[in-house]
């Protein structure tokens, strides 16, 4: 809804603006739109999980690149503007159209009720004379108000097959927002609220959360490019995919960071898959179609941890994450289990 621009309401615009470039000009990040409306959402604090994640962020001394911030504007600011109010127009102009409709046909059926109701008292004191006249008044009306009900009817019609059409971009909109757009897989906040269903459902214990990261992966976007790069981010997204069942959970955390959930299973069990997983990948390459040469890809390291009572899906998340953490500090292409 669109408030009046009170002196207040500009007032705290006006204040909120200057923190955010000042916020951009202290990370010397350039205030274009994309990192702007990131500045602006952190610094006006509605969106907890983005104040939440950029804090995380940034604890771990990570600098906020285009990536970064344009991973963050896609998954925390896009998905919650995503075409909404186009969405709510149409529905409320439909709405209105067919309230309209029924009014007019609701009239329509009482003036006809009332003319039957004259043509009955008429009737009753019928003299030839008038046979005529009341015969084709019967007729006028009843016109009338056919037409106005198949008017209804053609319209309820339209209704329908507008809300159906709704309805698949509805449907559309939901499986967006709740996706990765380059990898098809879930994106963050589709992954923590299958979390929260999961860890509600006790015949789904044990689980195991799995943090997995593309090892030096700065490095092959430098040598390689960054078109080839996202065609490694999506291929380590369908291996994973292609190796893990219907019922685990698979996303794209961030960047080359990649979430799984396994439901009903051991950590020893996590632990041989996601080892078998990640020789899986090792072996993955690529061929260059101009020069016929092979690019092998990449490696993965993993940080494993299981469910305990209690856990929510940051305690349980951050154990994973320290596991991933020793992986990298041991060398690299390894799986960690959380102590
Ligand atoms: N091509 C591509 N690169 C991305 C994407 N998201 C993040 N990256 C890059 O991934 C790299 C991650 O680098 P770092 O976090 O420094 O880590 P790393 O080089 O993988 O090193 P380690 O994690 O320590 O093994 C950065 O250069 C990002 O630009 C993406 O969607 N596509």
């Amino acid at each position: 809804m669109v408030k009046d621009p009170t002196d207040q309401h500009i007032k705290t615009i006006g204040r909120l603006s200057l923190q955010s470039l000042t916020w951009l000009r202290d990370r010397q990040i350039p205030a274009e739109p994309v990192a702007y409306s990131v500045s602006y959402e952190y610094n006006h604090s509605v969106m907890h999980e983005l104040v939440e994640f950029i804090d995380a962020f940034e604890a771990e001394q990570k600098s906020l690149d285009d990536d970064s911030l344009d991973q963050i504007f896609r998954e925390f600011i896009l998905v919650k503007y995503i075409d909404v109010d186009g969405f709510n127009k149409t529905v409320s102009d439909i709405v209105d159209d067919t309230g309209a409709a029924v009014t007019e046909a609701r009239n329509q059926l009482r003036e006809f009720r009332q003319f039957l109701k004259q043509a009955r008292e008429q009737l009753k004191q019928l003299k030839e004379s008038n046979t005529r006249e009341l015969v084709h008044s019967l007729i006028t009306n009843t016109e009338a108000t056919f037409q106005s009900v198949q008017a209804l009817e053609s319209h309820l019609h339209t209704v329908k097959a507008e809300m159906r059409t709704l309805q698949k971009k509805y449907t559309i909109m939901q499986r967006e927002a709740r996706q990765d757009q380059l990898t098809g897989l879930l994106n963050r906040n589709a992954l923590q609220s299958e979390f929260d269903k999961l860890i509600k459902d006790s015949d789904k214990q044990p689980i195991t959360l799995v943090v997995a990261d593309i090892d030096l992966f700065k490095n092959f976007n430098d040598q390689h490019g960054h078109t080839i790069g996202d065609k490694v981010i999506k291929l380590v997204a369908d291996t994973l995919q292609s190796n893990l069942k219907g019922s685990d959970i698979v996303s794209r955390y961030g960047g080359e960071e990649y979430v799984i959930v396994l439901p009903n299973t051991q950590l020893s069990d996590c632990a041989a898959l996601m080892n078998r997983i990640r020789e899986t990948i090792a072996r993955l390459y690529f061929v260059n179609k101009s020069n016929n040469e092979r690019i092998d890809c990449i490696t993965m390291s993993f940080g494993i941890a299981g469910y305990q009572a209690g856990d929510n899906f940051h305690s349980l998340f951050d154990r994973a994450d320290k596991a991933l953490y020793q992986s990298k500090q041991n060398g690299r292409n390894q799986v960690n289990i959380a102590d």
